[in-house]
């Protein structure tokens, strides 16, 4: 099979280019090149809609190997703008597949690339940071003195308004499992679909709403929490989203945040973000609980970060907040917590898709915030 393959070629902005081969379909795709560590997860990693506009490095050496299944998508399409794999699976083997991971990128129109030396193309990454790239093949790839600028002529991800390409065009339901105990307004600035999931499990009704939302929108749903959605793009470009979650705050709503949700409520409360090197993509990101001193084992996706040190306390608009949780690698930002509000927010992903359950709990805690509130409240 890779005898048969053509050549395709992987370039970053600051002219470094890495040849491999064709994958996935034929023609150029441009973004944002960041690496994921994740072992596993890789349909869930390119259905995710915060990799829109990125041309995801997957480290690990072998992908496709358990092809694509019905179950496991967490939006309606493949999200991510290219795919950069050293060895594609030749052939995928696992019970709930009914097709392979090439069909799938084809179908998508996915421009991917193969046999790349993704070992020192993450390590480049990680010394000369994320940084725009292309995959260019077949007819794209004829032109090869031009590449380098058509990736210089590409957007960057800093400044990038990316929540209204992803968001959905219409508010839906995601009902609860059993009984109905709460109702929550889910922003979804590029939701994953496992979120409403974990959610209706703990006898949540999901209101799903467009990222364009205002306040009279989500009273409508008349919620017992707010919740924000993880997205893409810069949090700095969501004026808002943080709008929306400063009024949500002045009125005590229970509110909960994961990734770019954690930036949008740090931004709300004045905190400001920044573009980290080349972020924390991956299954095993060890974050500190600065209460408990406990460390959870998280799945991360983000290139941006809240400025802030460990354990911080600061003063906001709604009273005293501190950074709850730190990142044990570098020290970055991983969760405030309101002390005066019922809010708080994570930086990772506890709804584990794909990734280790160490965090699920956090959903049970928006719960306890919710019950909290709802026996004020009567
Ligand atoms: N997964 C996310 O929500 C990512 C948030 C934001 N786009 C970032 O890259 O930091």
């Amino acid at each position: 099979m890779t005898g048969m393959r053509t050549a395709a070629v992987l370039v970053l902005e600051d002219g470094r280019i890495f040849r491999g081969t064709a994958y996935g379909a034929r023609g150029r795709a441009l973004g944002e090149a960041v690496f994921s560590t994740g072992m596993t997860g890789y349909q869930e990693t390119l259905t995710d809609p915060s990799y829109h506009r990125q041309i995801v490095v997957q480290t690990a050496p072998h992908i496709g190997n358990t092809g694509w299944n019905s179950e496991d998508d967490e939006s309606g399409r493949v999200w991510a703008a290219g795919y950069v794999v050293r060895d594609p699976a030749r052939t995928p083997s696992h019970w709930r597949s009914t097709r392979t991971l090439e069909d799938v990128l084809v179908e998508q129109g996915v421009v991917g690339i193969a046999e790349v030396d993704t070992r020192a193309l993450t390590r480049y990454l990680r010394e000369h940071g994320a940084m725009r790239a292309g995959i260019f093949s077949g007819d794209a790839l004829s032109a090869e003195d031009d590449l380098v600028a058509q990736v210089q002529a590409s957007p960057r991800m800093q400044g990038a308004d990316l929540a209204k390409e992803v968001t959905t065009a219409t508010p839906y339901v995601v009902p609860a499992e059993g009984r109905t105990r709460f109702r929550v307004a889910a922003l979804d600035l590029g939701i994953k679909a496992n979120t409403p999931c974990r959610m209706a499990a703990r006898g949540i009704e999901v209101h799903v709403l467009p990222a364009s939302s205002g306040l009279d929108d989500v009273l409508a749903v008349e919620p017992h929490g707010v919740f924000l959605s993880n997205g893409p793009g810069d949090p700095e470009t969501q004026r808002g989203a943080i709008e929306l979650t400063r009024r949500v705050l002045e009125r005590e709503l229970p509110l909960f945040g994961i990734c770019f949700g954690n930036q949008i409520l740090g931004r709300a409360l004045g905190l400001n973000t920044y573009k980290m090197r080349f972020g924390h993509r991956g299954l095993n990101v060890p974050v500190i609980d600065v209460a408990t001193g406990k460390v959870a084992i998280t799945a991360q996706n983000h290139g941006f970060a809240l400025e802030g040190e460990p354990g911080q306390r600061f003063d906001s608009p709604f009273g005293k907040a501190r950074v709850s949780h730190y990142c044990a690698n570098d020290g970055t930002v991983e969760g405030l917590r309101c002390e005066e509000v019922p809010a708080f927010s994570v930086q990772y992903h506890p709804e584990a898709a794909a990734g280790p359950h160490d965090a699920g709990s956090l959903f049970d805690e928006f719960v306890t915030l919710m019950e909290a509130r709802h026996a004020q409240t009567q």
